[in-house]
């Protein structure tokens, strides 16, 4: 091996050995994930369609810090001498009126995972001013104009292509009442700059400019059932490995094709109780290795029968499990088979689909506030029991980064709901799927996991 493909690996290994501030090492190069491309979503339309908006409201369902937009606007040209004085003959819906270069230097940085300064426009003075606004890199980001779509080198860089269709006198509407309260104009100079410039430019640059979009959104932020699904669309691109990303405690067990072949055996209807409890068990007990993985451990040198020193680690040795009863029983096994003698409290919680959910029973070691502790459930779907059983065990008196949620399938909803009221803790799981259904089942998920390992169900 050469010296730089050394140099590499070992940049790469340390990149994934984190030091935790109790000053031990814990290696989750296995279950972290390599930063991939943003995903980027271009969004055209007419004047005052209501882009704005639209990308406004991907923002907020999509959870704020992980999406940034791009404004066209912000890379105007600045006007000044001849043009600035004749300000009224100047087009501003003319592809050349942008510096269309800079955007695309500015995206290609965002892509590339660094933060830029985007200039800002003022619509009032027409010039860009000094001071930029600072935009990092992120998992998403949006960038919005009138143009956006028409120059091809913009578009290549999209992901997805969005129209906002609107109707063109509701657009005008719009524009007039902007324009002279928001931007200080009088009637008179929007109308004339409409039917000058901003009408034929639409006919001829923006209007043709549809063809390219993928998704088309007639009435633009009117439209909840385009939004919703163009949310979901990028969800799902978005997949799991993203989860990770903005949640930095949800760990997803590396996957092999043995897992997915463990997986696929569970996940099929037709898989008899036998088998299905036979791949669960062995999925459960990659996961509880896992998930004792990221126990905090001591370090302790041994001598071997060779009569060499091995650097070693003790295992954490206050511990104890909790299960969620009925499902989460069925990682105790495994659970024991890992730590000889451990604990076990269980957890009765009730309640159904999305409502609240209510602690029927409880029986915890009674020394629980001084343990690491596991939690074992095989199902995190809206997350609601999880975060009930959580909160008990706060409540107990459980530190909250002493708690490591042991999971087979997680639904998106629920690690939202878990992690942002609780982002000390860990999560570690096997797979995450796409969704929930309206029952709040995971979808695709394996269907109602106790009766299918326990037996219960009508097969
Ligand atoms: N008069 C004037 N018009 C400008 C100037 N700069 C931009 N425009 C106009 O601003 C428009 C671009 O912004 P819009 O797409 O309408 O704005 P928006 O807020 O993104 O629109 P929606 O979000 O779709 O409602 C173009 O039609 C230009 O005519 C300027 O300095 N002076
Ligand atoms: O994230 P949530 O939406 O709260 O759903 C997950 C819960 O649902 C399942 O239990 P269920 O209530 O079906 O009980 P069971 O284990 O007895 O089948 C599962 O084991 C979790 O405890
Ligand atoms: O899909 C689901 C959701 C909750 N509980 C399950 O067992 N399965």
């Amino acid at each position: 091996m050469d010296s730089e493909t050394l140099n590499t690996l070992t940049d790469g290994i340390k990149r994934h050995l984190s030091v935790q501030s109790n000053g031990s090492v814990s290696s989750p190069s296995s279950t972290r994930h390599i930063p991939k491309e943003p995903f980027i979503i271009g969004v055209a339309g007419g004047t005052a369609s209501g882009k704005t908006t639209v990308c406004n409201m991907i923002i907020s369902q999509l959870h704020d810090q992980r999406v940034v937009l791009v404004n066209q606007d912000s890379f105007y040209h600045s006007l000044s001498g001849e043009k600035l004085e004749k300000v009224h003959e100047y087009n501003f819906d003319h592809p050349d009126s942008f510096n269309t270069d800079l955007l695309l230097s500015c995206m290609e940085e965002l892509k590339n995972g660094r933060a830029v300064s985007i200039p800002n426009y003022d619509f009032k003075t027409h010039k860009r001013t000094d001071h930029g606004r600072q935009v990092n890199p992120s998992d998403v980001i949006i960038v919005e104009g009138i143009l956006v779509l028409h120059d091809a080198r913009v578009r290549d860089l999209m992901n997805m292509r969005v129209f906002v269709d609107t109707d063109s006198d509701l657009r005008l509407a719009r524009r007039i009442q902007r324009d002279t309260v928001e931007r200080g104009r009088n009637i008179q100079n929007v109308l004339d700059q409409y039917a000058r410039f901003v009408k034929p430019s639409f006919e001829e640059f923006i209007l043709p400019s549809k063809k390219f979009a993928d998704i088309i959104i007639p009435r633009g932020a009117d439209n909840d059932v385009a939004i919703d699904l163009i949310v979901q669309h990028i969800r799902t691109k978005l997949g799991q490995h993203d989860l990770c990303k903005i949640y930095p405690n949800v760990f997803v067990i590396s996957s092999t094709f043995q897992i997915r072949g463990m997986h696929t055996l569970i996940r099929d209807v037709n898989t008899t109780k036998h088998d299905f409890v036979f791949y669960a068990d062995r999925l459960i007990r990659l996961v509880v290795e896992h998930g004792l993985g990221h126990l905090p451990f001591t370090e302790r040198q041994i001598t071997t029968p060779t009569g060499s020193v091995y650097p070693g680690v003790v295992f954490c040795k206050r511990l104890c499990g909790v299960s969620i009863i009925r499902s989460g029983e069925s990682m105790e096994n495994a659970l024991r088979a890992c730590c000889k003698g451990i604990k076990i409290g269980k957890i009765l919680i009730h309640g159904e689909g999305n409502n609240g959910r209510q602690l029927i029973y409880e029986k915890l070691p009674a020394d629980i506030s001084s343990r690491q502790v596991l939690l074992l459930d095989p199902v995190l779907a809206s997350g609601n029991s999880a975060v009930k059983a959580i909160s008990l065990l706060l409540s107990k008196g459980v530190p909250e980064c002493n708690i490591i949620f042991l999971n087979l399938i997680a639904a998106p909803q629920g690690i939202h709901a878990v992690c942002k009221k609780f982002p000390k803790l860990k999560i570690v799981t096997s797979e995450i799927d796409e969704t929930l259904d309206k029952d709040a089942r995971v979808i695709p998920g394996m269907g109602e996991f106790a009766d299918r390992y326990f037996g219960t169900d009508s097969n």
